[in-house]
């Protein structure tokens, strides 16, 4: 689910008299996601998503998004179009929520991925990346390493309930990640939870990617990592190298890997695996029995955590040799 908070007819009207997407036909809640309250909205003049902000975003970061997004659709990646209002701004209010509009873009995320599709999420991922260069605005990556301890440490008093000898591993990981954790890698815009659930195909073409709402300044090829681990591993938990290899192919396609990035490649999928599982891992320990929302398992981002641990070359992610 994502409605956390409902909105009456009467309300959504005169929320949209700020704006020039004439007259209401319909509206409804949108069952998926997991941070914000979403609205499929039909009117006169097409359609478009609402999001109501909740208590997860700060609305001092809704600027960095909403530009963000305006700034990406504007280099002509595919991405949702903030809808501005009849007074130029972006931002609004509902239901005593902060809201926004944005496009809404046609296509479906993928199930059940296959390399192909890996592939065209790496490039779709670069194209990002390469479109992201000259935003203005900037903002921190919060769930970076040093904001890892203080996650784990909300977690740590019951980690062992999930698995029994949690606390000891997690914290040799943090140590070890802390003290090799790179700084001098390119840096620049990235998506930072670019999860199939967040990459809408048509047929087997990338045709938008969603949900912004964990964008940040960090080193590009984090967000390789991210990607690696939400998209190259099979539902029994073992990496498909044709997976990984198709991906980072789709990559270097449009923006090279350094070498130094590749060499960091193995340890930056140790942090990305670390910092899904502790914030699945808070999710888990914290959302009541009964709430609507899905809760992912955190000990699949334990295993591949673990995994990582093992390689030693990206080369064994598939990354192939630089020519
Ligand atoms: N621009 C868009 N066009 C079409 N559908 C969208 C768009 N943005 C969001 N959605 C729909 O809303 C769902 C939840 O959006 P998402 O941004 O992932 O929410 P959350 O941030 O709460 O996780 C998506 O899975 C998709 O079905
Ligand atoms: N991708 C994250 C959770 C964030 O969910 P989203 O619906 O905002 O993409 C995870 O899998 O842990």
């Amino acid at each position: 689910m994502a409605v956390y908070t409902d909105i009456t007819e009467d309300e959504l009207a005169v929320f949209l008299a700020d704006y020039d997407v004439g007259t209401l036909l319909s509206y409804k809640g949108i069952a998926e996601g997991v941070e914000n309250s979403n609205f499929l909205l039909h009117t006169t003049a097409g359609s478009f998503i609402l999001t109501l902000y909740e208590k997860r975003v700060d609305r001092r970061d809704l600027p960095f998004f909403l530009g963000l997004m305006e700034h990406l659709a504007g280099q002509g990646l595919n991405c949702p179009l903030p809808i501005r209002k009849r007074d130029d701004g972006v931002l609004s209010e509902l239901a005593g929520r902060p809201a926004a509009m944005i496009s809404f873009l046609e296509g479906m995320w993928l199930r059940r991925p296959r390399a192909e599709h890996c592939r065209e999420v790496g490039a779709a991922l670069a194209r990002m990346h390469v479109a992201g260069d000259g935003f203005e605005l900037g903002r921190a990556n919060a769930l970076s390493v040093s904001g890892w301890r203080p996650l784990w440490d909300m977690s740590r008093d019951r980690a062992e309930t999930v698995e029994p000898g949690l606390v000891a591993e997690i914290e040799r990981e943090l140590d070890s990640l802390e003290a090799s954790w790179p700084s001098n890698l390119p840096s620049g815009v990235i998506h930072a939870d670019l999860f199939p659930d967040n990459v809408f195909f048509l047929g087997d073409e990338v045709s938008g990617l969603i949900d912004f709402y964990f964008a940040c300044n960090d080193l590009l090829a984090y967000d390789v990592s991210i990607c690696l681990n939400a998209w190259c591993f099979e539902k029994d938990g073992s990496f498909n190298m044709t997976k990984g290899m198709a991906l980072l192919d789709g990559y270097d396609s449009v923006r090279k890997l350094t070498d130094a990035e590749r060499v960091a490649l193995p340890l930056l999928a140790r942090g990305s695996a670390l910092r899904f599982f502790l914030t699945r891992l808070y999710d888990w320990l914290t959302t009541p029995e009964g709430a609507l929302v899905v809760k992912k398992d955190p000990k699949e981002y334990l295993r591949r955590l673990r995994f990582h641990r093992q390689i030693k070359d990206a080369a064994e992610y598939g990354l192939r040799e630089t020519a």
